[in-house]
């Protein structure tokens, strides 16, 4: 083959591949970092084939000892791809794709202003047996040379823009392993030469320099952590990459070896097209599965990203906890992390935590204490405490110490500075690694921390990204929470505040008295009267009604009131089902046919029947058992039954009514209580507002029975005194007007005079106003500074005391008095508990 040919075979050779690789990266540019490595290398490693086939090709057909020209050239040229690759670094990161393009691009570019050259008689000299580089040698030298150049300076330009330590460390190792690649290079290829030693000339440089190509991208691509921990995890990736460079090598040495006339044939250039193509194949495919295979990823960042905010998005609400959860479930797994700790401020100034693993109690102090220390009186800090002191830290990595130097600001905020490295040195102390605050816009949310891995590794820089990554959306979704939260509470605060004008309202409202049955129904509030008129509407419909409220709200006139309303002339049957033996259950509700058992000597109706179209009323439904819940669902299912020991089945005509003072909802999450039963009965809800909330209810009521129990009991009793009536309306009436009722009769049963005085009212109904004479002064004296504590302690306990006030009131139900304070239970708790610690 003449040379012409073989040159314009090699550099089709050389364009195709190019060509090949640009159109790759154009259409598919979402290489990983491994697989441009390893493009960089491969079309590096063939340039030096080429060349180095090349100069022993041209030494024969010039009869000259340039053999080892190509070596050097080889040399040369692996150092522009692994320069370049590095140089590639350079490029800010932004849209992943973009820069691709521009990295390979730029290869192309550079190597194809360089492919000419190497096949250029002019890049080999023959003057004489000696001399052995040309012009042009050192022209491509000049091209190393600047890309060697250019890419130290501008990660020289990086380091110093940069701030964050882990980039810096990052670039700093790359710079010293392209020192070190230089450094073995130059021996390789002009020391050991200028000692007359040109037998490692051919083999050494390309070797090493391939080996070390590959150190750098190790170091490159996980620069945080120490070496030791760096062979162990990319071990496998660099025996990977060493055999297939080694191989390919010593495959095309061998194939060389056996052309002595090293004449170029089509065939070679078949197998060296090959080999590039297989390069570029392993750099987007094969690589990843291999990857994949290995090191299995789990989910990845954007898929956890994109959960959480579909989750966010389109599911229902959830506490903070449930949100909690759902975020950082996923970090465990993805991270195989033995332990996670999160401490969230929520919008009461109050705590949750969230935790996975078993961590240390004092971590909840501290982490606490931290949270604390960061909400100030704005919650906004000042900018350089969040950017240095609540960026992530690697607790490890002294890098990542903030405020090392002493500047103005560390003096200024010396405490907050203090605090913050206190809580690094101890929270490493208890093994946590890693320390995510979650802060938006100066904001601090809380903290994550993150203990070690199982796998017992260290945190690699692409994690450490990817947490960084998702900093800023954890943050976003824990902020909208409690910001969602505090909308919810002002909400609930605005309606009580309105319910609570409304009621000032309608106390010159009319009082009204609803006749039901032989029963007179009392009230002046409005909302009793928004309850009434949905009675009413919903009387004439034959679907179940659901009435809940608490002991003694009358639920049963309600009851009797809806029947009134649509069927006055049939039966009202109500059944109280907490009175109701279990034995007796079926037999009351269904009735019983002569026979049926032993003592069954005729027919009995059940309730159901003696209702007939009337109402039949579930008092207490709450309290059903589980057994005759599957019946009652059947009866509602299918508005049939049997009496027991009848074949024939009846059909039920009446309309069901159900009351409870239980929270069903809490039952079924108990397993105490059908949910299907639960969804049948709850069609038409009524919920009974408690006596206190109404307290324009309690005067009107009180003169009502003052009046109707004087004169059933022939008392002399016709008025009730202002303190007795103020110690009535202070009261909170846990039993509601059934409590009321009992009350009365017990003031009248020993009042003397003509009026109800307050030495008439029961001491238990008494208690609030005794609480509010003596507290005042009690209050007085506790928050008086003269009265010792901190301003911290003295807000401390009156918010334990309001806490207790509420929890009194609330007969000690936690939720219930965290209802009436307009807080979560979960804060309420834990201000319970930090009194008690
Ligand atoms: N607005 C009212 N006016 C007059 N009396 C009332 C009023 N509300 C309730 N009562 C009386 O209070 C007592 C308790 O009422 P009722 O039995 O209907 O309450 P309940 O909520 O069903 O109680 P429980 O949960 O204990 O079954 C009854 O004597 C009832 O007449």
């Amino acid at each position: 083959m003449e040379l012409n040919q073989v040159r314009i075979l090699i550099g089709i050779t050389i364009l195709t591949g190019l060509a090949i690789l640009c159109v790759i990266t154009l259409l598919k540019p979402d290489l990983g970092k491994v697989g441009r490595a390893f493009l960089a290398l491969v079309v590096s490693l063939f340039a030096w084939y080429f060349l180095h086939t090349l100069s022993f090709y041209l030494s024969r057909f010039w009869s000259s000892p340039s053999y080892t020209v190509g070596s050097l050239a080889g040399v040369a040229v692996i150092l522009v791809g692994t320069t370049l690759y590095s140089f590639c670094e350079y490029f800010p990161e932004g849209t992943e794709d973009k820069n691709t393009r521009k990295r390979i691009l730029f290869m192309a570019f550079v190597a194809i202003c360089l492919a000419p050259l190497t096949f250029s008689k002019l890049w080999i000299s023959n003057r004489g047996a000696g001399a052995t580089v040309g012009p042009f040698f050192y022209m491509t030298s000049g091209w190393v040379v600047f890309a060697a150049i250019g890419g130290v300076v501008l990660q020289i330009r990086k380091f110093q823009k940069t701030k964050d330590p882990r980039k810096r460390n990052r670039i700093l190792r790359l710079l010293t392993a392209i020192l070190v690649h230089v450094t073995i290079t130059v021996f390789f290829s002009v020391v050991l030469p200028a000692f007359g030693s040109w037998n490692y000339f051919f083999l050494g440089p390309a070797s090493a320099v391939s080996g070390l190509a590959l150190v750098i991208y190790a170091i490159q691509f996980h620069p945080l952590l120490n070496l030791r921990a760096a062979v162990f995890q990319i071990g496998l990736r660099l025996v990977l990459g060493l055999f297939v460079c080694t191989a390919i090598y010593l495959f095309l040495t061998y194939i060389v070896s056996f052309r002595d006339s090293a004449r170029f044939t089509w065939e070679l250039a078949a197998i060296f097209s090959l080999f590039f193509l297989a390069g570029l194949v392993y750099g987007s495919s094969i690589h990843r599965r291999l990857e994949n295979r290995f090191f299995p990823r789990g989910i990845s960042m954007e898929e956890l990203i994109v959960n959480v905010f579909l989750r966010q998005t389109t599911g229902a609400y959830i506490s903070l906890e449930g949100l909690l959860r759902e975020m950082l479930e996923p970090v465990v797994q993805r991270f195989e992390l033995t332990r996670i700790f999160a401490a969230i401020a929520n919008h009461e100034d109050g705590l949750v935590f969230y935790e996975v693993g078993d961590n240390p109690n004092e971590l909840k102090e501290i982490a606490s204490r931290l949270v604390f220390s960061r909400l100030g009186r704005e919650r906004r800090l000042p900018k350089e405490l969040v950017e240095e002191g609540d960026r992530l830290f690697l607790l490890d990595e002294d890098a990542s110490i903030p405020f090392r130097k002493k500047t103005n600001f560390t003096r200024k905020y010396a405490r907050l500075v203090q605090r913050t490295l206190d809580f690094r040195t101890r929270v490493v102390q208890l093994g946590c690694r890693v320390v995510m605050p979650l802060v938006l816009q100066n904001e601090v949310c809380g903290y994550l921390l993150l203990g070690d891995k199982l796998s017992g590794r260290p945190y690699f820089e692409n994690e450490i990204d990817l947490l960084e990554k998702l900093r800023n959306p954890f943050a976003a979704l824990v902020r909208n929470h409690i910001y969602y939260e505090r909308i919810q509470f002002l909400k609930n605060r605005a309606e009580a505040e309105l319910r609570d004008l409304k009621s000032i309202g309608s106390s010159n409202r009319e009082i009204i008295h609803q006749t039901i049955g032989n029963r007179i129904l009392v009230y002046r509030s409005s909302l009793m009267e928004e309850t009434l008129n949905h009675a009413k509407r919903i009387a004439p419909l034959s679907r179940p009604v659901f009435i809940n409220g608490e002991t003694g709200t009358g639920k049963e006139l309600i009851a009797l009131l809806i029947h009134e309303q649509s069927r006055a002339s049939e039966n009202f049957v109500p059944i109280n089902c907490a009175a109701l033996p279990p034995s007796l259950w079926e037999d009351e509700i269904f009735g019983h046919v002569k026979g049926a058992f032993t003592d069954a000597k005729t027919n009995r109706s059940g309730a159901v029947e003696r209702a007939g179209k009337g109402s039949l009323f579930f008092d207490e439904i709450g309290e059903m058992p589980l057994s005759m819940q599957a019946k009652m669902l059947r009866l509602l299912q299918e508005r049939q039954f049997a009496p027991i020991g009848g074949r024939e089945s009846v059909r039920a005509e009446c309309r069901f009514i159900f009351a409870t003072n239980r929270n069903l909802e809490e039952a079924i999450r108990r397993g105490e209580f059908r949910e299907d039963l639960y969804y049948r009965i709850n069609v038409f809800r009524i919920e009974l507002v408690p006596l206190r909330d109404r307290q324009e209810d309690i005067e009107p009521l009180i003169k009502y029975m003052l009046a109707a129990f004087s004169a059933e009991m022939n008392s002399p009793v016709a008025f009730i005194a202002p303190q007795a009536m103020r110690a009535f309306l202070d009261y909170s009436w846990p039993g509601n007007i059934r409590e009321l009722e009992n009350i009365l009769l017990r003031a009248l049963s020993t009042a003397k005079g003509p009026g109800l005085s307050l030495e008439d009212v029961p001491e238990i109904a008494k208690e609030t106003t005794k609480v509010r004479s003596t507290q005042s002064s009690a209050w007085e004296k506790e928050l008086s500074p003269s009265g010792g504590g901190s301003f911290h302690e003295i807000m401390d306990a009156c918010a334990l005391r309001v806490i207790r006030s509420a929890l009194d009131r609330s007969g000690g139900n936690k939720t219930q008095a965290a209802k009436l304070l307009g807080i979560r239970r979960s804060s309420l708790e834990y201000r319970l508990k930090e009194r008690k610690s």
